[in-house]
């Protein structure tokens, strides 16, 4: 317990010093933590750049010190251009895991401990040389006992417990942050860095990545032009991953060989077909299709992918307002791309509808207009993705892991073919998913599934009112509402009486009181049993009344 304190507050100092050494010295002490460093280090603190490129940079190269948790969180935020200024983004792309390798003893170790019997035991042959030192794992070669040539990534030893560490103190860190700063609670910036912390802890558990791989393998078992590793199961722990080996190119050293147009034309089609397929069909799909991670196989003719650490999972909801924003781009429909955007996010009750239409609309065109070889589908997605960010649209992860594959894809085919289509190419996939969507078998689930959520919703009706009602009656009931949600609400009811006439608001009411009041009677309420229920709603919704003509007459709109 001790050491466990011991050892977060020196990673704190270790932490505090690296801010200040890269100039985030007042980010500390805006939040109160500057009391860790040490006098000199207070000294040198810095003051706020302005410069958002020389920031970016300091953040890369800060992150990069601070070791595999801030490596990967600054991966995974460089997927959030819809958050993060270009520049930013930009250094944290270039964010390097190549790290001092683990020594072959110690990985010995490791593998002898997590097999429970010496490495010359498990395998043929082990490479003491490997292949990749990342920050998470080291790859070696190996051959197995039955001759088959794999790949061992072994996780580096300790890892486990200084990710843990610095997740826990990255959490304290924001949550310090929202209490200090309004824009980190709006954006609530604890349950992003929950979010973070969970990807990076997935990506701890091969097990995960192991299952990750068996499933893309499935997707893809009818179709010989695509390879994906197969597991050993019994090779591998949550520390271990044994994969066959597979040989091919890197598709960002494709141009150390000769290879023809039309084979050329024939790795873009497949890429693009294996990418669409994975998203708008299996819904499941490659998170980090960097070119490094994709290979081909000219003898085999096959396009292999490797490293499922990342993977993005689309419902089936969220595949459809995928297809159907895509669809909308291509259609030069705004309408629709609007729609979509709205179904799939999480959107503020106050925004402004038409000048965020408009704003997409703008994008729309300028794409459209600027882009003479063929519309980038990609790119367009980012730039709605940004202004949606701009208007306080909060969209699922997944949507922005999927706009940065796309974009990454679209990359990889102007570096191979420039004059692949790919929207011509997507097109197809998009209308299947839309035509799947009016299945009426498919239909009819939907609807079988909401009318299942509905009669819960329901029938615990009267079980929560009575709850909430009995709360009352004893004084418990307390309400919690932050201030920036009261504005929110507030904004809402203006909005709504802009909108709908005062008989509506008030039948609006009405309802919800006779709600209270059906709800009372269902659950035997123990205030109203009393009283005659329809009495007490009355009152009720004579008050509601009388205060909605007070509100209406000082607000002047009558
Ligand atoms: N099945 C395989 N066959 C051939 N080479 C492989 C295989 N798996 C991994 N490699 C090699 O090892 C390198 C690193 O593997 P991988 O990309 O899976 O690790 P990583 O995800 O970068 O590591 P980390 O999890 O620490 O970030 C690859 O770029 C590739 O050269």
């Amino acid at each position: 317990m001790l050491t466990d304190r011991l050892r977060r507050l020196n990673r704190y100092r270790e932490i505090a010093s690296l801010f200040v050494k890269y100039g985030f010295g007042y980010v500390l002490e805006e939040v109160g933590l500057f009391h860790v460093l040490s006098l000199k280090d207070r000294i040198t603190a810095d003051v706020k750049s302005g410069n958002t490129k020389e920031a970016g940079y300091r953040i890369r190269c800060m992150l990069e010190e601070l070791g595999p948790a801030f490596i990967k969180l600054g991966q995974l935020l460089s997927i959030r251009s819809d958050m993060l200024p270009e520049e930013i983004v930009k250094e944290l792309e270039l964010l390097q895991d190549q790290v001092p390798p683990v020594p072959v003893n110690e990985i010995k170790e490791k593998l002898h401990h997590e097999f429970g019997r010496p490495v010359e035991d498990v395998f043929r042959f082990f490479d003491e040389d490997y292949v990749a030192a990342a920050s998470i794992g080291q790859v070696h070669e190996a051959i197995l006992s039955t001759g088959e040539s794999v790949m061992v990534k072994v996780q580096r030893p300790g890892i486990k417990q200084t990710v843990h560490t610095d997740l826990e103190i990255l959490r304290d860190i924001a949550r310090l942050i929202e209490q200090r700063y309004d824009w980190a609670q709006y954006y609530n910036i604890t349950d992003m860095v929950e979010e973070l912390s969970e990807s990076i802890r997935r990506e701890l558990d091969y097990t995960e990545e192991a299952r990750n791989t068996d499933m893309v393998q499935m997707q893809f078992e009818d179709c010989e032009s695509i390879k994906v590793p197969v597991v050993f199961h019994e090779y591998s722990t949550p520390q271990i991953l044994t994969m066959e080996k597979v040989e091919g190119i890197k598709l960002n050293e494709l141009n150390t060989i000769v290879i023809e147009n039309e084979e050329k034309r024939r790795i873009a089609d497949l890429l693009v077909s294996a990418f669409i397929t994975q998203i708008l069909k299996e819904g499941f799909f490659h998170g980090d299709p960097h070119p490094g991670n994709i290979l081909y196989n000219p003898e085999a003719q096959q396009l292999i992918f490797i490293d499922f650490g990342q993977v993005g999972r689309l419902s089936a909801s969220l595949r459809y307002d995928s297809a159907s924003m895509m669809m909308g781009i291509m259609q030069k429909d705004t309408q629709r791309i609007v729609r979509s955007i709205f179904s799939m996010a999480n959107v503020p009750s106050d925004i402004d509808e038409q000048h965020f239409y408009d704003r997409v609309d703008g994008i729309r065109k300028t794409v459209e207009s600027s882009s003479k070889d063929g519309l980038s589908l990609g790119l367009t997605v980012k730039e709605l993705f940004t202004a949606a960010q701009e208007h306080r649209i909060i969209l699922p992860k997944e949507m922005t892991m999927m706009g940065k594959a796309l974009i990454t894809i679209e990359g990889i085919i102007s570096g191979i073919d420039s004059s692949f289509d790919m929207i011509e190419f997507a097109k197809p996939y998009g209308e299947q998913v839309m035509r799947e969507r009016y299945d009426p078998i498919k239909m009819g689930k939907r609807l079988w599934n909401k009318a299942e959520d509905l009669s819960d919703t329901f029938t615990n009706i009267p079980n929560q009112v009575d709850k909430v009602l009995n709360q009352a009656s004893k004084g418990d009931l307390k309400f919690e509402i932050s201030l920036s949600e009261i504005n929110r609400i507030l904004h809402k009811f203006d909005r709504i009486s802009n909108q709908v006439s005062f008989s509506l608001t008030l039948l609006a009411f009405s309802i919800v009181v006779l709600g209270l009041i059906v709800g009372a009677t269902f659950g035997n309420n123990t205030i109203l049993t009393s009283v005659p229920a329809i009495e007490v709603g009355f009152i009720i919704a004579f008050g509601m009344f009388l205060w909605i003509i007070y509100s209406i007459l000082k607000s002047g709109r009558f």
